[in-house]
C-alpha cells in the first residue's frame, strides 16, 4: 500500500505551543499572573514523500493544534517547522503565504471552507486563480478536471454547497485545496461526521490522490479503525506530546506505550488487516 520514501516533506521537532487562559478582574488586580495551558508540548515528528501518516489520541490531546501550528493559524512558541528544508515556523509574507498554498487544511466540515453563497465551479476557480496555478486561464476545463479527480460530475460546477449531501461537499472541498498545486493535505476528522459507507469512499479517494499526485497526508481522526484503513504509520498524542510513532501494523498490533494499549483497547477492532470491515 505504502509508495513513501523516507524522504520528509515536513520534518516537526520540538515544536511547543502554550494558549493562554482567561484573567479574571480580579486575578488581574492581585497581580496573580496568566495561566497557560501547554497543549502542545515538544513535538517532533517527520511527514514523508507521498506518505499518509494519521494522528490519533483523545479529544484535547492537542492533534487539531498540531495541524493548526503547521498551517500556522497559530503560531508555535518553540521548535522547528522545516518544510523541504526551510524552518516556516515563524516566517511571514511571501514565504508563509507559499508554505500555506503547499498545505492544504480539509477539515471536518467543509462549510468551514466552503462559501455557501458561491458556486462549486466559481469556489474551486477563485482559488486556482488566486495562486495564478496553471490552467485556471481556461476555467470550464480547469474546474471540470478537478470535479473529475475527485469523483464528482462536471454539472456539479453550477450547484452550490446546500444542494450537496456531504460527501459530495468533502469532495468539493477536496477539488478546491487541489486548485492550488498543493504538495500536503491536513485532513482534520475530514470523515468522521460522514456515515461509514460514505467514509470508505472518501479514504479510498485520499488514498487514490497520494498514488496518483504524490501528495503527503497528514489524516488525524480519533477513529482508529479509519486510520488503520489509509495509514503507512500512526503517532498517538496523550496530553500534547507524541507517545509512540510507527508503522501502522506495529503500533496496532504491537503497541509499546502503556497509553497506546488503553486507547486500542477502548476502540474495538482498528487491525489493518482487517481492511475495509467496519470502523469503529
Ligand atoms: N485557542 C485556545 N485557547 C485555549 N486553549 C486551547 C485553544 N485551542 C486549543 N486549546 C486547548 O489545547 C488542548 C488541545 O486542543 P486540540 O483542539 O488541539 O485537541 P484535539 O486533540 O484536536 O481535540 P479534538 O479532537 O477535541 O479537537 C485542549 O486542552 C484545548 O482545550
Amino acid at each position: 500500500m505504502s509508495t513513501s520514501g523516507a524522504t520528509p516533506i515536513i520534518a516537526v521537532e520540538g515544536l511547543v505551543k502554550r494558549f493562554h487562559l482567561r484573567h479574571s478582574m480580579l486575578d488581574s488586580l492581585r497581580g496573580v499572573p496568566p495561566k497557560t495551558h501547554v497543549a502542545i508540548d515538544n513535538v517532533s515528528f517527520s511527514l514523508n514523500r507521498g506518505e499518509i501518516l494519521g494522528l490519533a489520541g483523545q479529544s484535547g490531546s492537542g492533534k487539531s493544534t498540531v495541524a493548526r501550528c503547521l498551517t500556522r493559524l497559530v503560531t508555535p512558541d518553540s521548535g522547528m517547522i522545516n518544510l523541504d528544508g526551510e524552518d516556516i515556523r515563524a516566517v511571514g509574507g511571501a514565504s508563509l503565504r507559499e508554505a500555506r498554498r503547499r498545505m492544504q487544511m480539509i477539515y471536518q466540515d467543509p462549510y468551514t471552507s466552503l462559501n455557501p453563497r458561491m458556486t462549486v465551479g466559481a469556489a474551486i476557480l477563485e482559488a486556482g486563480q488566486v495562486h495564478r496555478q496553471p490552467g485556471s486561464e481556461h476555467p470550464q476545463a480547469f474546474v471540470s478536471g478537478l470535479l473529475e479527480q475527485v469523483g464528482l460530475p462536471a454539472g456539479t460546477a453550477l450547484r452550490r454547497p446546500r444542494e450537496l449531501s456531504g460527501g459530495q461537499r468533502q469532495r468539493v472541498a477536496i477539488a478546491r485545496s487541489l486548485a492550488v498545486g498543493p504538495d500536503i493535505l491536513i485532513a482534520d476528522e475530514a470523515v468522521s461526521a460522514l456515515d461509514v459507507s460514505v467514509q470508505v469512499q472518501l479514504l479510498n479517494l485520499f488514498v487514490d490522490l497520494r498514488d496518483q499526485l504524490g501528495l503527503s497526508i497528514l489524516f488525524i481522526s480519533h477513529q482508529l479503525a479509519v486510520l488503520a484503513e489509509v495509514c503507512d504509520r500512526v503517532a498517538i498524542m496523550n496530553r500534547g506530546r507524541i507517545v509512540e510513532i510507527g508503522t501502522t501494523t506495529d503500533v496496532f498490533t504491537n503497541p509499546q506505550d502503556a497509553y497506546t494499549r488503553e486507547l486500542l483497547a477502548a476502540h474495538p477492532d482498528p487491525d489493518p488487516s482487517r481492511r475495509n470491515k467496519e470502523f469503529a
